[in-house]
Parts: C-alpha cells; sequence; structure tokens
C-alpha cells in the first residue's frame, strides 16, 4: 500500500492536491495518511501527470461493459468463471469488500491469466480451466519475484496470426511456464538469487488464496494491449514489485531513475533498480566465489577512486554510468546509489564507510566513559535578553566586582566566557551574550549552558527578543532565571515585567511559578549577589556532574590567531581535567597543550568541568562549538584531525565540482561554456513538449541548450542526482515546486533549481543566461553634435575647430567622428576641449568651443563633428 504523503512527495506535489485527484479519481482516501494500493497509485500518477484517467479507475465503474463491446479480439480479458467465483467467493467470505473491489478482482485475475499468455491478444475460448488451474501457481511463481512485462515498441507491428500463433502457443501451461523460466534465466544474471526468492514466493502463495488473487490482480496487463499493437511485451527480469509497467516512459529513463534510489518511486517507475547489498552478497557467495571480492569505499569517492578500488578502468565505470543514463567524468564524485548500483553490476561486495566515524573522535571518547568518579562540577551560564536591557552590564559588573574583589589586577581581555566565584564556588560565564551566540553554538552540537539569565528592563518590560531569548532557552531545556534589570530606575515596574513573562508562561516562583525572577541593577549593583547565589541554588538542584579523573573534553566557545601565540581558544571542560601538556584535538587542529590561562592572563595548571580557560598550543584555530578531547598520544591526535581535514577537503572539494547559477552566468560570460545542460521538469506533458521547444529554438552556432533530461512530474532525487553529476547544470521547473527534501538534497549537492509558472519568464531567464555565452554587442550612445565655424591653426598643437555645439554635449576625451557633407572622414577622440583658454570637460548646447582632434588636422568649415560613447552589452537571443 502507498500512502497519499509518499505520493505527494514522490512527484512533488502538495499532500493535498494529491489527494484531491485521487479523490477526483473516485478513490475513498480523506487524509495524505490514506493508503491506496499500488497500483492506483501508480493511476494517480499518471493521472496528476497527464490527466488521463488510467485504466484502473476506468475500470471500476466501466470494465464489464467495455470488454464485452470489444468485438475485436484486442485485448480480451479473459475471465474464467471457475477462478473468478472462487475469487469472488472467498472475498466475500472473508470480509465485506466492496463491490467495485471484488469486481476489480475479478478482472485481475482473468489479466493475469492473460498475462501468463505472454498477454497477447487471446481469443476467449482458448482459454479453458484445465489452462487455467496450473498457470495461475506457476505464473505466479515466475511473475511475482519479477515485475512482470515491459513494454519495448516495435518496429513492425505483430501481424495478427503471429500473435495468435504465440498466444496459442503460450497458452499450453506445459510449454508456457517452462519457456518463460527459462527465459528469465537465460537473461538473469543472478539466477541463483531469484531462484531462491522464486521458493519464497510460492511458498506463501500456498498459504493463502486470499493473497494470491491480490498478487495476480496487480498484474493489469489488459492496459497494456491496448495501448499500442506495435509494441511487445516482455519480461523485465530486473523489477520485483508487482507492478504494471509504464507504456510511457523508456526504458532508458526508467534507468535514470533508478539511480536515484527513490524507493518510494519504485510503485511508479519500471525499470533496473538495485538490489539491496544484502541480497547482493548472497549472489557473489554462491554464485562468483572466485571473483568475490569486497571493498570498502568511503561515501565520497570520484570516479576514478572507484574505479582503482575495483581494479577497473576509468572509463569502464564511466560507461556503465553512461549506460544507465548518468553522463559522469573520471573527477566526478559519485553518490551512494550510484555506487550501490556499480556494485551490483560489477557483482562486487560494496561496504560503503562512514569515513565520518574514523575520526569521530568525540564517539570515541563517549565510549570509553563510564558513571564512575562523578563529582559535583561548576555551572556554566549564558545571559541573553532583549537589546539595550543590560546584559553587557550586568556581564560587566560581575567581571568587574571580581576584578575589583582584588582577585588579580590583570587587564582583563575578551575571551568568550570567565569564571567567578561566590560563596566559594566557582560560576563561568559565557561573555558572548545573545541567543544567537547560543542557538549557534547549539547547532553546532555544543550544548553547554547549564542555566540561562534573561535580562529584563523593568522600565521596558518583555519586548520581542525576550520572547525570542525565552523560546530559545525552552527548546534547549535550559533552566531559565529572570534578571529584572535596571531596578535603579524611577520608571522600574518590576510588576510590569512579571506579567510579560508571565504571558509567556514563565510565572514567578511568588506567584505560584517555577522561575526565580531577581530584581536586580547593573549600575548599582542591587540585586547581583542574590543573582549569583540563586544560579549557585539552581545548579545545586541540576546537580550537575562530571568526571574530572579522565582525561579531558571541553568545549571551544571562542577562538582566534594572536600574535606571538599562534591559534588560541577558550574552551569550557564539560568532563575530565585538561591539563598543560595534554595532547589535544578539535576538529582539524590538534597540538599539546603549551599553555593554560584564564581570562586575566594568569597561568593555569589544570581546569576541571564546568571550568574555562585559554589554551594556547593547537596547530590551527578551531572553529567555535567544536569539541575538544585530550588524547593518549600525539598520533592518534594528529590522525583525528588529519582525516577531518582531509574529510573536510573532499566536501569541499565535492562541492567545488558543482556551481551556483550566479557561477554558471560568470562561466559562461568568461567564455568557458559554450552549452548549457539542463534539466527540464514540467507539471503536464504539454508545457513540457513547449518549453523543450523554446529551449531548443534558443540555439544558434554560438550556443546551444542541452536538455540532459526531462520529465513530468516533480522534482526527484534522481534529477538532483543527475544535475549533480551534470558540470554546471540547471534544473528548471515548471508549475512545480521542490519538496523540503529535494531543496535541502539539491542543496547539499550545489545543484540550481530555478522554478517558474510562467512558461516565458522560464525562457527569459535562459535567454539570458545563453546571453553571457555571445559575444558581447557593443552598442553606441550618441552624445552631441557640433559645427565647425572656423579653423585655426596653432603652431606645435595643429587644427582646433571652432565649434557651436548644436546638440548634446562634446566631451573631452569622448570619441568623435568628423562628418563632412554626411560622410564620416575620420574617428578619433577628442584631444583637447577649451571654452575660451579654458580647458574644459564638456560642452553643452548653444556654447561655443574650441576642439582639437586627436591626430587629424584636415578639419574644415561646415564639417559636423559627432561625439559618441561605446557601451558594451552582454548580447541576448
Ligand atoms: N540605570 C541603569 N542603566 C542600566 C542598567 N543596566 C544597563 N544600563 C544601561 O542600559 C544601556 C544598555 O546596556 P547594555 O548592557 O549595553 O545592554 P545590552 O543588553 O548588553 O545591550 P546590547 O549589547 O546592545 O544588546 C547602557 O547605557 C547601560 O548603561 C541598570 O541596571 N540601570
Amino acid at each position: 500500500m502507498v500512502k497519499i504523503s509518499e505520493i505527494a512527495n514522490d512527484i512533488g506535489f502538495s499532500n493535498k492536491e494529491v489527494l484531491e485527484k485521487a479523490q477526483e479519481l473516485g478513490l475513498k482516501v480523506k487524509t495524505h495518511s490514506s493508503s491506496v494500493s499500488e497500483e492506483e497509485a501508480e493511476g494517480i500518477y499518471t493521472y496528476i501527470q497527464t490527466g488521463e484517467i488510467s485504466d484502473v479507475f476506468k475500470k471500476k465503474t466501466s470494465n464489464k461493459k467495455e470488454t464485452k463491446k470489444q468485438d475485436e479480439p484486442v485485448a480480451k480479458q479473459v475471465k474464467p468463471k471457475k477462478a473468478s467465483e472462487k475469487v469472488e467467493k472467498s472475498i466475500e467470505k472473508s470480509n465485506k469488500t466492496q463491490e467495485t473491489k471484488t469486481e476489480e478482482k475479478k478482472i485481475k485475475v482473468g489479466d493475469k491469466k492473460n498475462d501468463v499468455k505472454v498477454s497477447d491478444k487471446v481469443p476467449e475460448k482458448t482459454t479453458s480451466d484445465e489452462e487455467i488451474k496450473p498457470k495461475e501457481s506457476l505464473a505466479d511463481v515466475s511473475l511475482q519475484k519479477r515485475r512482470g512485462l515491459v513494454i519495448v515498441k516495435k518496429k513492425n507491428s505483430v501481424d495478427s496470426s503471429s500473435r495468435q500463433k504465440l498466444s496459442q502457443k503460450q497458452s499450453t501451461p506445459a510449454i508456457n511456464i517452462p519457456s518463460l523460466e527459462s527465459m528469465f534465466s537465460n537473461l538473469d544474471e543472478n539466477t541463483g538469487k531469484k531462484k531462491k526468492k522464486e521458493k519464497k514466493v510460492s511458498h506463501t502463495h500456498k498459504k493463502s488464496n486470499a493473497q494470491k488473487v491480490d498478487l495476480l490482480g496487480a498484474y493489469d496487463f489488459k492496459d497494456i494491449e491496448l495501448e499500442d499493437e506495435n509494441e511487445v511485451v516482455l519480461p523485465d527480469l530486473t523489477f520485483k514489485a508487482p507492478t504494471p509497467p509504464p507504456a510511457q516512459k523508456p526504458r532508458e529513463h526508467n534507468f535514470l531513475r533508478s539511480t536515484s534510489g527513490n524507493s518510494a518511486n519504485s510503485f511508479i517507475e519500471g525499470g533496473i533498480h538495485r538490489r539491496s547489498r544484502k541480497k547482493h552478497k548472497k549472489t557473489e557467495n554462491k554464485q562468483n566465489n572466485e571473483n568475490v571480492t569486497s571493498v570498502n569505499i568511503p561515501k565520497e569517492i570520484r570516479v576514478y577512486e572507484f574505479a582503482e578500488k575495483l581494479n577497473k578502468q576509468a572509463s569502464e565505470i564511466i560507461g556503465k554510468l553512461f549506460m544507465l543514463g548518468v553522463m559522469t567524468t573520471k573527477n566526478d564524485f559519485l553518490d551512494e546509489d550510484a555506487i550501490e548500483i556499480l556494485a551490483d553490476e560489477f557483482n562486487i561486495e560494496v561496504n560503503i564507510i562512514d569515513t565520518q566515524e574514523e575520526f569521530d573522535y568525540v564517539k570515541a571518547y563517549e565510549d570509553e566513559q563510564d558513571d564512575k568518579n562523578l563529582t559535583q562540577r561548576v555551572p556554566v551560564i549564558t545571559i541573553m535578553g532583549h537589546v539595550d536591557h543590560g546584559k553587557t552590564s550586568l556581564l560587566d559588573y560581575i567581571r568587574s566586582s571580581r576584578v575589583a574583589s582584588g582577585e588579580a589586577g590583570g587587564i582583563t581581555q575578551h575571551v568568550g566566557a570567565y569564571m567567578v566565584t561566590k560563596n566559594d564556588k566557582k560560576i563561568t560565564f559565557i561573555d558572548t551574550p545573545g541567543h544567537e551566540a547560543f542557538t549557534a553554538m547549539r547547532a553546532r552540537g555544543a550544548g553547554v549552558t547549564d542555566i540561562v539569565i534573561i535580562v529584563v528592563a523593568a522600565d521596558d518590560g518583555v519586548k520581542p527578543q525576550t520572547k525570542e531569548a525565552v523560546a530559545h532557552a525552552k527548546a534547549a531545556g535550559v533552566p531559565i532565571i529572570i534578571a529584572i534589570n535596571k531596578m535603579d530606575k524611577e520608571a522600574a515596574n518590576p510588576e510590569f515585567v512579571k506579567t510579560g513573562l508571565a504571558e509567556l508562561d514563565i510565572v514567578p516562583t511568588e506567584w505560584g511559578g517555577s522561575y526565580e525572577f531577581v530584581p536586580i541593577s547593573a549600575k548599582t549593583g542591587m540585586g547581583i549577589d542574590d543573582l549569583l547565589e540563586i544560579v549557585l541554588l539552581q545548579a545545586e538542584i541540576l546537580e550537575l556532574k562530571a568526571n574530572a579523573k579522565t582525561n579531558a573534553k571541553a568545549t571551544v566557545v571562542e577562538s582566534s590567531l594572536q600574535k606571538g601565540r599562534g591559534p588560541v581558544a577558550t574552551v569550557i571542560v564539560e568532563n575530565g581535567t585538561l591539563k598543560v601538556g595534554d595532547t589535544i584535538v578539535a576538529g582539524v587542529a590538534y597540538g599539546r597543550l603549551r599553555s593554560l590561562l584564564d581570562d586575566q592572563g594568569k597561568s593555569l595548571k589544570e581546569i576541571k568541568p564546568g571550568e574555562c580557560g585559554v589554551i594556547v598550543g593547537l596547530s590551527e584555530v578551531p572553529e567555535a562549538g567544536e569539541t575538544l578531547i585530550s588524547v593518549k598520544s600525539d598520533k592518534e591526535a594528529r590522525e583525528y584531525a588529519h582525516k577531518k581535514a582531509e574529510y573536510l577537503r573532499q566536501k569541499e572539494l565535492s562541492r567545488s565540482t558543482k556551481v551556483s547559477i550566479d557561477e554558471l552566468s560568470a562561466k559562461i560570460a568568461e567564455g568557458e561554456l559554450k552549452t548549457l545542460p539542463v534539466i527540464v521538469k514540467a507539471d503536464v506533458q504539454g508545457s513540457l513538449e513547449a518549453i523543450k521547444s523554446s529551449l531548443e529554438k534558443l540555439a544558434n552556432d554560438e550556443i546551444k541548450v542541452n536538455i540532459i533530461h526531462s520529465g513530468i512530474g516533480g522534482i526527484t532525487q534522481s534529477d538532483i542526482a543527475l544535475a549533480a553529476a551534470s558540470k554546471n547544470s540547471v534544473i528548471l521547473g515548471f508549475n512545480i515546486r521542490p519538496t523540503g527534501e529535494i531543496k535541502e538534497k539539491a542543496k547539499d549537492s550545489g545543484c540550481e533549481i530555478k522554478t517558474y509558472n510562467v512558461i516565458y519568464n522560464l525562457i527569459d531567464d535562459v535567454k539570458s543566461l545563453l546571453g553571457g555565452l555571445m559575444s558581447p554587442v557593443i552598442r553606441e550612445e550618441q552624445l552631441g553634435q557640433a559645427q565647425v565655424r572656423q579653423v585655426i591653426n596653432v603652431p606645435k598643437i595643429g587644427a582646433i575647430a571652432g565649434c557651436m555645439v548644436t546638440d548634446g554635449t562634446i566631451n573631452r576625451g569622448a570619441k568623435i567622428r568628423l562628418i563632412r557633407d554626411g560622410v564620416v572622414v575620420y574617428e578619433g577622440t577628442v584631444s583637447s576641449l577649451k571654452r575660451f583658454k579654458d580647458d574644459v570637460k564638456e560642452v553643452a548646447k548653444g556654447y561655443e568651443c574650441g576642439v582639437g582632434i586627436d591626430g587629424y588636422n584636415d578639419i574644415r568649415e561646415n564639417d559636423y563633428i559627432e561625439s559618441f560613447k561605446q557601451i558594451e552589452e552582454q548580447a541576448s537571443l
């Protein structure tokens, strides 16, 4: 069964749209989670894409009538009475299925029988009950494991007599089944596997008659015969689901689809489907013992690297992929689906390794830890709040009061986190106020904060960012303490703050809620001690524990490159103790902890869980949010860091092989590209054809659009894979929208999707994109004209034309044409432009001026000087 939502997802339509279409087809589906049979799903798919109501639905109402009307022997549904009666009875017995359904099943039984006979035009009388019985069981056996039949267009139509012969021949079960079987076994490279599967299937069949009927019903070969007489139906040896083959789709298209790994498509699409790795292994072991190869392949692998692993030529891989409709170069990355398909093709067991695991030192660290030696740790606090409500002031006050208390006199610098001591207990504050930083850290998986203090100005109340802060803290599941700040102000109204927050479900304890509200003043310091005490109390309640006796795991909260020190990072220890001399790794950075400092630059020997410090000694600047661990050896640290760096490099490379539309335009403009590969997807055939022909027309001698793939329906994973594999391509969608998942995938693979709902706009966009392919057009803009009234010959300078500007302006340095009696006698530039004795840049209409022309002296009275400028423009089609 297939859910409406799955169909929607698959074809890129909304659930609602598909639901409506399904209802239009008479299906009793109510919500997007309602299910339909695979056959019905196929029908819905066809209906949405082409507007054609498939026979599945037609049958429901008019099947009987139609078949009776048909005088010709074409596509007769042979309905062996006994069999259908049997089915009817079984269905009636088992449940109260609606009449239409029963009818459908009857038909299916009939159809199936026909199918077994190579689904050709079989006169009704040729089928007898005796023939049906053995066929039914044997055919099940062979057809269930395979999709059944595919349609191949024939050049010459099969004449009816030969067809009849064929059908008669096939109608004899003794001959028919073995021949089909032998066809399968001859053509199927994985016979062993298939046969094994067959056995299973036949076994289940024997168990339940009802099930048998159902499965048979899935083959509706009547449709096939009605479609086109020029079609031959052949067994499709590759498809596993009992789905009727879509007659419209060429086989190649299916190959393409198959690379997508879009399993949701399996009920719609025919063609090759990748076999699971499990099954594959079986085949290998059984059949190809000598050639059994097993390779470990990283997720990110290029065609040539893959070829190397398989001990094959890259061209062989490219060729195979080409056969599957995927264009690649040897430097392109293979996606997982392609790898699996290739593995199948070459009969090689491939284990795709997640290389990320290799450098997942955090996981390795976690695996080593146990619950022993857990002791209380220092709480880590983040301060959030609306702008200007006093976050920085509060942090400053806490910090300066500590400095003032005489702890140390060093220069306090911003390092991203610091510790204060209250009642002999330490508290770590993350010194990057604001929820953006908090959430950004969280997004990187760094949930270092234990408690959030939300500062609300008593004179301002709850503001948008207060609400955001509450939402972020709640989303992180972190306890919140409210600091009502600016209590020293006259306008302070703490009750107003409480009301505002109560509306956000942050109810103060005094009102029976569970949130501590502490009135403070970051200016005078009022209430800040209370606030810190409440923080410690809250921390106690939280029972923050860690094992200080193990190697350290910490989070980088800030990092930079400092002169004389190299990469430095502020870290907060989560577990273990970080000591000077430790070997550490943080992402791509690694090294030995040379020195550990506090925020005042004072040296520390070690920092314990919850505490923070500035570390020096890393090879590179780690990213904020990165997890740091101390490891046993330099080698281990280096290996982790190098593997991660390599992984990131590969990722980067993989991305850099793809281009965004902007880069594409740039490349086009630079003349790197002379064709634009596009994938076109449209809602209906008509639009698709119109777009395709318009795009084809855009081509000229210089440039062309290369439609590498086109189809009806939403953008699928396979389209993305294809676009990703085809350098510099773009996916054009008409009246379709990519789903979130597809968008995500496109983003990941660096593919550009452009969708339109006006064909003209689509064509226009492509036109402008292609415009860059052509040489730029130089346009001329007239600036002005002047009439030569007098020519003065200045020694050493040459002829100067005394002119009257008659139109526009004459500009120094601008291009000019000298026109005499309507004929251009010279083209050059204005070398000098004067009004009286002054050099000027521009002379406007109605004024007199002296014009010198660069390198030209033969100026005569009554000549005209026309000044113009040239503008280079991108050519458009
Ligand atoms: N009277 C009074 N003014 C305060 C108090 N706390 C902060 N201010 C003032 O309020 C203004 C904003 O304070 P900040 O600490 O910069 O506020 P913030 O929330 O950090 O602001 P952003 O960093 O811009 O988000 C400053 O002019 C402070 O002097 C307080 O308790 N009383």
